[in-house]
């Protein structure tokens, strides 16, 4: 998208950048104290499947209309993608610029641009 690059606020999405930092210095740890530690150990496919899992359960409270597990579960989502971001070497800080890049721009009007090109 075309839109002019922000800068993140030190406050944009302080909790989850606290979260990735501590994500990464478990990078070598002791998997039996660690369950970072131990899912870095066990790779990308068991990452990447415990996201989907965690989706599943997410979207399974929202059905359910269960507000209180749909909470847990999506700290539970986000607590697994950002162990996938590190283990891809994305930094949170490449995801807030997509979305600051992404305000004000409605999803309808990329949606069409897009179809036009
Ligand atoms: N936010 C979380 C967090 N959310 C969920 N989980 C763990 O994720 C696991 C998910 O449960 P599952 O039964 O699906 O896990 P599992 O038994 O390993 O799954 P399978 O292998 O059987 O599929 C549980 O053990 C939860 O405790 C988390 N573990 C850690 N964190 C954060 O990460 C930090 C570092 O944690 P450690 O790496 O463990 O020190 C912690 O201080 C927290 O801030």
């Amino acid at each position: 998208m075309g839109a002019e690059k922000k800068t993140p606020t030190a406050t944009t999405g302080a909790c989850l950048d606290r979260l990735y930092e501590v994500i990464e210095s478990r990078r070598g740890a002791d998997p039996g104290s660690s369950h970072t530690a131990k899912l870095f150990r066990k790779g990308t496919a068991k990452i990447a499947q415990k996201v989907g899992e965690e989706a599943v359960e997410t979207v399974i409270e929202a059905m359910r209309g269960e507000k209180d597990l749909l909470i847990g579960e999506s700290a539970d989502l986000l607590y697994h993608l950002l162990v996938l971001w590190a283990d891809q070497d994305v930094k949170p800080a490449e995801v807030w610029q997509r979305l600051l890049e992404r305000e004000g721009i409605s999803g309808i009007a990329e949606k069409a641009a897009r179809e036009r090109n």
